[in-house]
């Protein structure tokens, strides 16, 4: 029998290889947007399950260890000894990070939508999938959709995120494909950049309301040193953002995304939400890598009992 999960995350995980210096060693390390979220929401306190599929690979495995170590639960991810696990390359430069994907036919882009675990998305309280769950494969992205399915009919709610990668797929199929998707969400949330590809409008407000009009019930907009607009239908408030020494942006929108979630699961407030997760995505991006510099809910409390004191 499947136990209940808070939330199951759809999509695809990979070893990350995190150059800290131009010229310097790769650094070893985890990431996949969804697989970050997941990590970032089981710090926070939330049970957390991952649905997708790994190689039966050294690169599988470790990402398994660090699950278990996490409380990920993994019980439902597949094994495929006829694909790899997909790996990515981070390098840094004047304009920020930059992703190498070796992840053509990875297990995770074979997944198909008979694959998925059925029981467990009856039982979630929430889906969270992204735009490069979609992008990685049609077969990929036939699963997120039906995923979809199930968990709404079940009654949960359904959480995306934007994650424009255009290395995976051309802008005009990516903009099609995630504006079709908004109309079946919950909770949105996008970094402006994305949203400014995605949307007609290019201010926060106008995005806000484009996004809610095309049906989301929930916008979370990260909008990086301007903060985080928040809007459902009745409210509207802008977070700002919080000073810290930034090393490495990778993963900071996954980590206000699983923060987030968790938050919102306890206290079903999206506006104390986004503040646990302005201060979780903060913290996120003072040390190197997607995975490794998450923060526990104790760290984020102690930082907003800092700021506040
Ligand atoms: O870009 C991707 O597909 C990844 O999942 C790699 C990173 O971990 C992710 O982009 C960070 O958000």
């Amino acid at each position: 029998m499947t136990s209940a999960v808070d939330i199951v995350c759809l999509g695809e995980p990979m070893v990350e290889l995190n150059q800290h210096e131009a010229g310097g060693a790769y650094h070893p390390g985890f990431g996949g947007d969804v697989s970050n979220a997941a990590v970032a929401a089981a710090r926070q306190g939330a049970r957390v399950a991952l649905a997708t599929a790994l190689g039966t690979d050294v690169f599988g495995d470790s990402l398994r260890a660090m699950w278990k170590a996490e409380g990920v639960d993994d019980s439902e991810v597949k094994a495929n000894p006829d694909a790899p696990t997909g790996i990515y390359f981070v390098t840094h430069g004047a304009d920020g990070h930059r992703f190498s994907y070796r992840r053509a036919g990875s297990a995770a882009s074979l997944y198909q939508p008979r694959d998925l675990p059925k029981d467990m998305l009856a039982k979630t309280r929430v889906l969270h999938f992204s735009a490069i769950s979609q992008a990685i494969s049609a077969s990929a992205c036939d699963a997120c959709f039906a995923a979809v399915e199930q968990v709404r009919a079940a009654g949960g709610l359904i959480s995306y995120d934007t994650n424009l990668r255009l290395a995976l797929w051309p802008l005009a199929r990516a903009r099609a494909v995630i504006r079709f998707t908004i109309g079946m969400t919950d909770i949105i949330l996008p970094g402006l950049d994305d949203a400014r590809q995605i949307c007609h409008a290019q201010d926060a407000d106008g995005i806000a309301d484009e996004l809610l009009g095309l049906g989301a019930k929930v916008v979370a907009l990260t909008m990086g040193g301007d903060g985080v607009l928040v809007a459902t239908a009745e409210r509207r408030e802008t977070l700002a953002a919080h000073k810290v020494k930034a090393l490495d942006a990778t993963g900071a929108g996954d980590a206000f995304d699983g923060a987030f979630l968790a938050e919102y699961l306890r206290s079903g407030d999206a506006f104390a939400a986004a503040a646990h997760a302005n201060a979780a995505a903060a913290l996120s991006v003072t040390g190197y890598g997607a995975v490794a510099p998450l923060p526990r809910r104790a760290d984020v409390e102690a930082f907003l009992a800092g700021k506040a004191g």
